[in-house]
């Protein structure tokens, strides 16, 4: 008979320090079926520690702009060797460590330095393990336009898993047909555990990271939040993509097809059953009350375009689409009414160029006015029985009144899992802990 197989993903928190990786030998070693270990760089240890790939991308800018690196450098150093000497390690990480400050200081890319952080990480952990390490550059691949080539990965990957009984595969990077290193986006490394999980064909994705599962809310905005047991690949990716950072958004993906559970762990409270990522639930889609979770991110743009008659124009939509395109921009929503458009943009994509974008809705679309508020929130309610429940928009609503927030954008998604508003940065973490208290 086959052995079940996991593929355990450690977060940054959960590596931030020997202390810290000494938990994690133990929940491996724990069970025979955690065959293949995905590390993410070291985290922070404490609350204004830097990350250790926050560090290299301060490194890497320095080296860029011929500043002073030795600095940055040396505290690089210390993580490692500091992790490397408290575990009893004989590992001469200092070579690795040198290896890397040379390539960066002679033109390395961007992303090359970033992923040393899990690299070196992955070196260290292998060797306390006794794992074979495998180095992602090897084994994950993305393509010329530097999207993730699921199908080169899956011709090579599984096979290079077979030749290990055990082995440790760094997070977050891959490399291009060029043979450079790139990187998938912050928090990646989730997304690697996953692309292991379905190579492996794993019966389950264990995600462990220093909180005990999915919260209905962020626990650094409501205290104590309740946790969601079990919750769908979908939902999890409406409130990931919203903010709740426990998950990359894209983590789904790769073991959507395969539908591998993933299980979200607290590496500080093993015994703690966590929150299940499943494909759907059974006949219960709408039988539980209230919501699933809510999430939401700082920092937007709202662009509101009104234009009498809109509703009977054809190809209005497509106008505003194209100044976008034209920009370069993509944008994260738009509600619409009979005579206004809204885009939503991230301020940070959407801040060089604002003024030439407005003159150029004016030109091509001929409103009757464009608005532009930035520093927006936005804040999405999600949960797959919501659309069958009566009044939770109301509830919602009067307590957002209730606490006095200006409510400045709804969109009740046509996903029909979610309900967006958009309200002022300044009342974020109060909408936050009004809709909780409300809905929950
Ligand atoms: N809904 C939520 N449930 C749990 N944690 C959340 C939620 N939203 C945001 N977080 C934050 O996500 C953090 C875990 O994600 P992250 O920092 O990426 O962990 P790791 O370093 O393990 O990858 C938690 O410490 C918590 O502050
Ligand atoms: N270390 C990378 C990738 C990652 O996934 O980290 P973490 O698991 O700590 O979120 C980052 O900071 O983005």
């Amino acid at each position: 008979m086959n052995m079940a197989v996991k593929v355990t993903k450690f977060g940054g928190s959960s590596l931030a320090s020997a202390e810290q990786i000494l938990k994690m030998k133990q929940i491996v070693e724990a069970d025979e079926a955690r065959k293949f270990v995905v590390p993410s760089a070291p985290g922070k240890r404490f609350k204004d520690d830097v990350k250790v790939t926050d560090l290299l991308y301060s490194l890497h800018d320095a080296a860029a702009h011929f500043e002073e690196t030795d600095g940055i450098y040396g505290q690089i150093v210390r993580r490692y060797t500091d992790i490397r000497d408290e575990l009893g390690l004989s590992i001469k990480i200092e070579e690795y460590l040198e290896k890397m400050y040379r390539d960066i200081k002679t033109g390395a890319n961007e992303d090359y330095a970033a992923s040393r952080g899990e690299y070196l990480n992955g070196l260290l952990i292998a060797d306390l393990l006794g794992y074979d390490f495998i180095d992602a550059a090897d084994v994950i691949f993305f393509d010329e336009t530097g999207s993730y080539d699921a199908k080169k990965t899956l011709s090579v990957l599984p096979g290079a898993l077979k030749l290990h009984e055990r082995a440790v595969i760094p997070g977050f990077y891959g490399s291009l047909p060029n043979g450079r290193i790139k990187t998938f986006s912050r928090g990646g490394s989730d997304i690697t555990g996953s692309i292991v999980s379905r190579a492996a064909n794993a019966d389950l994705y264990e995600n462990w990271t220093d909180v005990s599962g999915f919260m209905m809310a962020d626990p650094r905005i409501v205290e104590n939040p309740r946790k969601i047991d079990v919750v769908t690949y979908r939902e999890l990716r409406e409130l990931a993509y919203m903010g709740a950072t426990v998950l990359h958004e894209d983590s789904i993906f790769p073991v959507l097809e395969a539908a591998i559970p993933i299980n979200v762990k607290n590496t500080n409270d093993p015994e703690n059953s966590g929150t299940m990522i499943i494909p759907a639930i059974e006949g219960r889609d709408g039988a539980r009350d209230g919501i699933t979770g809510i999430a939401g991110k700082k920092n937007f743009t709202v662009i509101t375009i009104e234009k009498d008659g809109m509703n009977t124009e054809i190809g209005f939509g497509r106008k505003v689409l194209t100044c976008l395109e034209k920009f370069g921009l993509s944008f994260e929503h738009m509600p619409s009414s009979i005579d206004t458009i809204s885009i939503v943009v991230a301020d940070i994509r959407i801040r060089h160029c604002i003024e030439e974008l407005i003159d150029e809705i004016h030109a091509v679309c001929q409103p009757d006015s464009v608005e532009v508020s930035s520093n927006m929130a936005i804040i999405a309610t999600v949960g797959r029985g919501m659309i069958r429940q009566v009044g939770v928009s109301a509830k919602l609503f009067a307590a957002l009144a209730q606490s006095h927030v200006n409510v400045r954008m709804i969109d009740q998604g046509s996903s029909e899992i979610n309900i967006i508003v958009g309200v002022e940065n300044d009342d974020f973490e109060k909408a936050v802990q009004a809709i909780y208290s409300a809905l929950v």
